[in-house]
């Protein structure tokens, strides 16, 4: 396809997405269905068009002087890509690709961001969510909020009942790998940019052999710094696929117990095939949504995980139509459900063992003012200092949290860490 048609085909795609409400990778597989002429290459660029335009849509909107899907792609070409204006009007030639340009679409491509836009605009995150991004960043609103409009690398996670770092690396050498800085199981294939293709780390062999997971590093650090180990009795209350279940049962070496559980079947439905495949064997699947299997294991734990469902807001660079689709609403359903799982997890504690709370949201509304919530509820429990435990568990400087807080919790964000935004709060059970 001629660059023109696929800007085409990323317009089409995305006014499916905004205009009808599709999610991104739904309306993305259904074009690529319908138009089977078309190459791998073509589908990478148009899916990159598509996703860079729903993490800048609101700085890109501005620029453009409209948010139709339009001015979004033509935006992500001049102002994401850097893409020469003379290069996209020769672009819009009409036919399969877009009509010539208005005069206000040739400005558009060469405006700058006014510095005295709204930070809702700057940091392109829902203008409703402006006063919790205040509230978490203060001043750094528009940089927490801009990186994590970002494109994010492709992390992994050595899995070592397997394998270690130098056999992964190797492995994955195509790809230009790196070392993760924080996590020592964790290996970065770095961002491809503009039209270029995202590498299909799941596809080489080494995954197949159960060698490494794509996990993100904020999420390796989330499972290292739980403290799970040798010999250990963990209940990973929100399982879900399994993501952190395998990372901690590497981490106690195959031995101990760990018991998933999640309210939800078919979320956990993966979680079966993944631990074959990693050779993972101290792991018992708990039956979905009975909650009397939980109970047995009162006052048994010496760790409760609670991977707690949120918006998702850590992870907006990997699913920016999220960042969209979440309303008030949907934010206040999932405060609830929060507080539903950490008042089912904490009875599972046994005495001086910890409750591990974490979320991909960098939301103070769902993790600091839920540790405090639970903190104020069960007076048997009190926070750990998460720096104390990163200097215990990483063996390195602590590089402090993103949030303004009180040191007891910590938050990694793409523009502090490099990593997705995760919260992890650690909470301890008197002895
Ligand atoms: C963030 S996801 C878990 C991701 C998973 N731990 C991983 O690492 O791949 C949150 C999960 O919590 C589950 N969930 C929501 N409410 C729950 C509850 N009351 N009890 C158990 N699981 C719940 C959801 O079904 C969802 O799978």
């Amino acid at each position: 396809m001629q660059p023109g048609a696929r800007l085409q085909a990323a317009i089409e795609v995305l006014a499916e997405i905004l205009n009808r409400h599709r999610p991104a990778a739904q309306a993305l597989s259904d074009w690529g269905r319908a138009h089977r002429f078309a190459g791998s290459g073509d589908r990478a660029a148009i899916g990159n068009i598509v996703f860079d335009a729903l993490r800048k849509r609101n700085s890109l909107s501005f620029l453009m002087g409209a948010e139709t899907p339009r001015a979004l792609a033509l935006g992500v070409l001049a102002h994401a890509w850097g893409e020469a204006a003379e290069v996209i009007d020769a672009m819009c030639a009409g036919g399969r690709a877009p009509e010539p340009l208005s005069e206000a679409e040739r400005a558009g491509l060469i405006a700058a961001l006014d510095p005295d836009a709204p930070d809702w605009v700057r940091g392109n995150y829902p203008e409703w969510m402006a006063d919790e991004f205040r509230a978490a960043f203060g001043a750094e609103a528009v940089a927490q909020g801009a990186a994590l409009a970002e494109r994010a690398p492709v992390d992994v996670r050595v899995n070592t009942l397997k394998a270690d770092r130098a056999k992964v690396m190797k492995a994955l050498r195509e790809y230009a790998p790196e070392e993760t800085p924080f996590s020592p199981v964790g290996v970065r294939v770095p961002v491809r940019a503009r039209h270029h293709k995202a590498p299909k780390i799941e596809a080489d062999a080494a995954h197949g052999k159960g060698w490494f997971e794509v996990q993100d590093e904020g999420s390796q650090i989330a499972a290292l710094l739980a403290g799970a180990g040798p010999r250990h009795q963990v209940a990973d209350v929100c399982a879900g696929a399994g993501g952190k279940t395998l990372a901690l049962a590497a981490q106690m070496e195959n031995t101990g117990q760990i018991y998933a559980y999640d309210a939800d079947k078919t979320r956990l439905r993966p979680i079966f095939e993944r631990l074959k495949r990693a050779g993972a064997r101290n792991v018992q699947v708990l039956p979905a949504g009975n909650e009397s299997a939980l109970e047995e294991l009162r006052e048994r734990m010496d760790i409760v995980f609670v991977d707690a469902p949120c918006s998702g807001s850590g992870a907006w660079r990997r699913r920016p139509d999220a960042k969209w689709r979440l309303s008030p609403q949907a934010l206040e359903k999932r405060h609830a459900e929060q507080r539903a799982v950490l008042a089912q997890s904490a009875p599972l504690v046994k005495p001086g063992g910890w409750l591990v709370y974490v979320t991909c949201s960098v939301l103070p509304s769902e993790n600091d003012a839920q540790a405090a919530w639970f903190l104020a509820e069960y007076s048997d429990f009190a926070p750990v200092p998460l720096a104390q435990v990163w200097r215990e568990t990483l063996s390195a400087s602590f590089p402090g949290s993103a949030a303004t807080g009180n040191g007891d919790s910590l938050l990694l964000t793409p523009a502090s860490h490099g990593t997705d935004g995760f919260f992890i709060a650690i909470l301890q059970r008197s002895a």
